[in-house]
């Protein structure tokens, strides 16, 4: 049995169309199921519904062979707990940026320029430290788990670290992107003692998954 971890949404949306050309139909559709492992049309293979930030969990300890998330999840959860997973293709989806925004007309540049301490905000606490540090800038982080626009609305932040798609969130709250750090798309991942055991399915499955990206290039 080969064990595939993907989160609801827009992971899992945008998964199926490779799944599908790599011959691989899911059974269930999660929005309407309350199941989290849901057969596939090959009795070998199986998904397993988890948050997105789970899923390198999920492979690394072995609850998945494979799993598909985010550069942005791959890279805070290696700085936080290690590697232990290997990367193994850009599936080129869920393509956004991480970025540092601001309120409109507040001067981030300004702010950096003069040395002072940056209260940021974010879901993404060890690659905003990681980045502020390469840039020599003093930061305060404040951990959230989500909906980082509020934070510097309030008063909880100068500014934050967060993902930018359209950009419309940021419009629609009176925010304004001051800095990419990184492009990000989601990535397949494996378990390297999977990969080992289940050398033979788990090749043939990513080389499926290969062919369909170059199907769709
Ligand atoms: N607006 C967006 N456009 C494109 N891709 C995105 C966007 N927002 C997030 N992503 C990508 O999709 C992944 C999954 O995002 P999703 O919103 O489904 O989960 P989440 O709610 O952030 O995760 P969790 O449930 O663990 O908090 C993100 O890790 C990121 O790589
Ligand atoms: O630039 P945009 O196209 O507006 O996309 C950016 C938004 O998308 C993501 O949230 P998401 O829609 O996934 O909501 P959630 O993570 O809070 O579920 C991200 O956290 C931003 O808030």
């Amino acid at each position: 049995m080969i064990t595939l971890a993907l989160s609801k949404g827009r992971i899992f949306e945008d998964t199926l169309p490779l799944l599908r050309a790599a011959g691989i139909e899911v059974l269930e559709d999660p929005e309407k199921s309350r199941k989290l492992i849901i057969g596939t049309s090959r009795p070998d293979v199986r998904v397993v519904l988890v948050r997105a930030s789970d899923v390198p969990t999920y492979v690394q300890h072995g609850g998945a062979d494979l799993g598909v998330a985010g550069l942005d999840v791959l890279l805070e959860a290696a700085a936080d707990h290690g590697g232990g997973l290997y990367r193994l293709l850009d599936l080129g989806i869920a393509r956004c940026r991480l970025s540092v925004a601001v309120r409109e007309g507040y001067d981030y540049a300004a702010t950096v320029k003069q040395g002072s301490r940056l209260k940021v905000a974010t879901k993404y606490t060890h690659l905003a430290r990681q980045f502020f540090a390469s840039k020599g800038v003093h930061v305060d982080l404040v951990k959230l788990y989500g909906s980082m626009e509020l934070a510097p609305l309030t008063g909880l932040a100068d500014a934050i670290v967060d993902l930018v798609s359209t950009g419309s969130t940021l419009k629609a709250n009176h925010l304004v992107e001051v800095e990419k750090i990184m492009d990000i798309s989601a990535r397949l991942v494996v378990n390297p003692a999977a990969l080992k055991l289940k050398r033979e399915p788990l090749r043939a499955l990513v080389e499926a998954f290969e062919a369909a990206l170059g199907a769709q290039a």
